[in-house]
């Protein structure tokens, strides 16, 4: 931890340029972004943090601060990779052009400076398959919006080393990221897994008719969702009692969704172009006035739950 303080961000995009906010929260890192083509960085971070500067949770000098940290290249032989301590990979969501990367990445970089990829989903044991020094690797998964979500989960490869997971968790925890860590690279991590299962059967429920769209959401948002910031499924088992949930449990899961492919349902509206909000049609209609508020709820709910603003 104490021998980093220069952090380099690949890939300049939406991920990217958050991650970038957060990193520079730390007045010790300087902050490198490098993506192929030239973006505006600073424009993009004002956009995005624009609700926290409007509802006080920093001040105009705080960001200012921040994007003093920050810098930009597009050059690949930059000081800005060569001297970094600590990459994060955020380009496209695919294979052949994150290897590419981190293969550039390992032949400009010193051979112990820490290496994270972002994907959502890709292993990264496979990302980094091909590198010579495979034990200095990890993921780190930020959640979307990655300058309000305090999660990151930290996946190790099969080559991961201890140490560098543990460090890894360090430095996302100096700035003031909540970091977990995946023991094992498994498809979706830990979150997701648990989140694609709610979905499976949250899309079940709509197909078998025995709700719509809106009123499972609704059963979620009403019931068990109110309490899971405070209160996740394990304490929550524990608290109602293994026993109570081993009788839910031989009572209910046999007939609960364990579909091993997308649902047909949801095949059939995408194979019909009703892919959701782009579209203003998926499970339910969206309006662009709809759209809109659903964007700007979600992140008004999160500065309230974060910040109490
Ligand atoms: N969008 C999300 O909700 C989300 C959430 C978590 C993780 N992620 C992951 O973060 C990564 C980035 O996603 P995003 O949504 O920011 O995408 P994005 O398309 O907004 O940004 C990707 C950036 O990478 C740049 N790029 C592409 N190829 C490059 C290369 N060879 N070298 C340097 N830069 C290159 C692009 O110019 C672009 O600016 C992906 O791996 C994605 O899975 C995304």
């Amino acid at each position: 931890m104490k021998n980093i303080k220069h952090i380099l961000i690949c890939g300049a995009g939406m991920m990217g340029k958050n991650i970038g906010y957060v990193f520079a929260s730390n007045p010790d890192f300087q902050v490198g972004l490098y993506d192929l083509y030239p973006t505006d960085v600073e424009a993009g971070i004002r956009t995005n943090t624009k609700q926290l500067l409007d509802k006080g949770v920093i001040t105009e000098q705080e960001l200012s601060d921040r994007l003093s940290r920050i810098s930009f290249t597009t050059d690949m032989d930059s000081d800005l990779v060569k001297n970094a301590d600590f990459v994060i990979e955020a380009v496209f969501e695919d294979m052949k052009i994150k290897r590419e990367t981190f293969a550039k990445l390992e032949a400009r970089c010193r051979p112990d400076t820490i290496f994270c990829t972002n994907s959502s989903v890709m292993s990264p044991s496979e990302i980094s398959a091909e590198l010579k020094h495979r034990e200095r690797f990890v993921g780190t998964h930020f959640w979307n919006p990655g300058h309000l979500i305090p999660l990151v989960e930290v996946v190790k490869s099969d080559a991961s080393s201890d140490e560098v997971a543990q460090t890894v968790m360090e430095v996302l925890f100096s700035v003031g990221k909540e970091p977990v860590l995946c023991k094992k690279d498994v498809p979706g991590f830990i979150a997701n897994r648990m989140q694609h299962a709610l979905w499976r059967e949250a899309i079940s429920i709509v197909e078998r008719g025995i709700a719509d769209a809106a009123t499972v959401d609704k059963a979620v948002k009403y019931a068990f969702g109110l309490r899971l910031p405070q209160l996740g499924p394990m304490e929550n088992a524990d608290m109602v009692g293994t026993d109570l949930t081993y009788n839910i449990h031989d009572y209910i899961l046999k007939d609960l969704e364990d579909s091993h492919e997308p649902s047909p349902l949801l095949k059939q509206l995408r194979d019909e172009g009703k892919i959701g909000f782009k579209t203003g049609e998926g499970f339910q209609k969206w309006t662009p006035e709809q759209v809109a508020k659903s964007n700007a709820d979600l992140n008004e709910y999160l500065i309230k739950m974060l910040y109490g603003k």
